[in-house]
């Protein structure tokens, strides 16, 4: 079964309560948090994320695109986040990412490892026993509305391959559409993360339904 994961820098800030009330469809909301130090852009941190946790029942999945994941993870996770992802980028060494793995777990909520474009499916193999997603950046991390890159085909198709002894589900982010979207389907995707795909299109249930 694909989840769909709008994600919510696309949308309208303004209103945003409104606008996840139109995502029917998506079980899933994707909560992209930037410090402007890993990625040259800062959007928001976990007392919006706190806010947004009370309006909606959706499964947040936080997505950290930051340089100190193991500082703020906990605040994300005491704010609300169901899961929390955080890039294999941003850590020193195998020890911090476990612990910062299992912290996560045993804070209650589930967690996740995230690799840029750049990065190989290798960099995560200590992690795969220990994690409950895996999510492939398909573009480089930073801005919303970038166009897909298809090398995060192959390392979904390896993650597919590979999922049998472990028990993550695998995500992919950036530059998802119907096209896009069905090709990560047919490499083995669990979770389409969608920010303008989804939020630019007026009918917003039309743009999920055409991811699922
Ligand atoms: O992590 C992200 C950017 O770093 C976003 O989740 C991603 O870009 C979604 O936006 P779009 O679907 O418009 O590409
Ligand atoms: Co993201």
């Amino acid at each position: 079964m694909i989840n769909v994961a709008p994600s919510v820098l696309s949308a309208d800030f303004t209103k945003l309560k409104e606008e996840i009330d139109t995502l029917e469809g998506a079980s899933w909301l994707h909560y992209d948090v930037m410090d402007g130090h890993f990625v040259p852009n800062i959007s928001f941190g976990y007392g919006i994320l706190g806010n947004l946790r009370k309006v909606t029942d959706k499964f947040i999945d936080v997505h950290l695109m930051i340089s100190d994941p193991a500082f703020y993870a906990p605040k994300f996770v005491e704010a609300g986040a169901d899961l929390v992802n955080f890039h294999v980028e941003a850590m020193d060494s195998v020890e911090e990412t476990k612990a910062l793995l299992k912290q996560i777990h045993d804070l209650g909520a589930k967690n996740g490892i995230t690799i840029k474009p750049g990065t190989s499916v290798e960099a995560i193999k200590p992690y795969l026993d220990d994690v409950d997603l895996v999510l492939v950046m398909s573009v480089e991390p930073g801005f919303g509305g970038q166009s897909f890159k298809e090398s995060a085909l192959d390392k979904i198709k390896q993650l597919a391959a590979m999922k049998k002894d472990h028990h993550y589900v695998i995500e992919v982010d950036g530059g998802i559409n119907a096209q896009t979207g069905q090709l990560c389907k047919e490499a083995g995707v669990d979770v389409l993360v969608a920010g303008s795909y989804v939020f630019k299109n007026p009918n917003r249930k039309e743009a999920i339904d055409s991811l699922l």
